[in-house]
């Protein structure tokens, strides 16, 4: 089966964390669904050069992610191929960005996250962020 590593930002600004609704995908469990944004590693990139390339790429954002903004690692098995999502935290103090390959998105309080529809690789993430965990200094 296929293996990705991929990393991903939970993005918080004023207690409210950026949902990005994915595009249209072959594989319909990835379709439409909500995540953190990010992507793939390429070769010879550290995950959180990776991580700043994807945020650059996708949102036109210019975040240098750091080490110490590591959140958590998931491994998951979708039908077709299975992922490694190495998440990190990271405050940001502002909201504008470009939306260029994603479909939508929204800003929610964790207590509002499960409202959306989640890939399901991030429904653990998801529940750390509820609880509170590794976060709001
Ligand atoms: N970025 C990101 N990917 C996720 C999350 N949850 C989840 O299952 N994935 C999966 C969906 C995709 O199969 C894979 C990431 O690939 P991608 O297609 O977003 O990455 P990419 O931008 O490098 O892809 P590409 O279009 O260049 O092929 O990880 C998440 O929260 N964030």
């Amino acid at each position: 089966m296929k293996h990705l590593t991929v990393t991903a930002a939970i993005l918080v600004n004023n207690n409210e964390i950026l949902c990005m609704q994915r595009s249209f995908n072959k594989y319909d469990y990835i379709s439409y669904k909500f995540e953190f944004p990010g992507g793939k590693v390429e070769k010879n990139e550290t995950f959180e050069n990776s991580l700043s390339r994807e945020l650059k790429e996708e949102m036109n954002l210019d975040i240098d992610v750091k080490k110490d903004q590591f959140y958590e690692t998931i491994n998951h098995k979708y039908p077709d191929f299975s992922i490694t999502m190495h998440s990190y935290m990271i405050y940001i103090d502002k909201r504008e960005f470009e939306l260029k390959e994603h479909k939508s998105f929204v800003w929610l309080k964790k207590e509002e996250l499960l409202t959306l529809d989640w890939a399901e690789a991030d429904i653990p993430i998801v529940n750390m962020l509820i609880r509170g965990e590794k976060q709001w200094q």
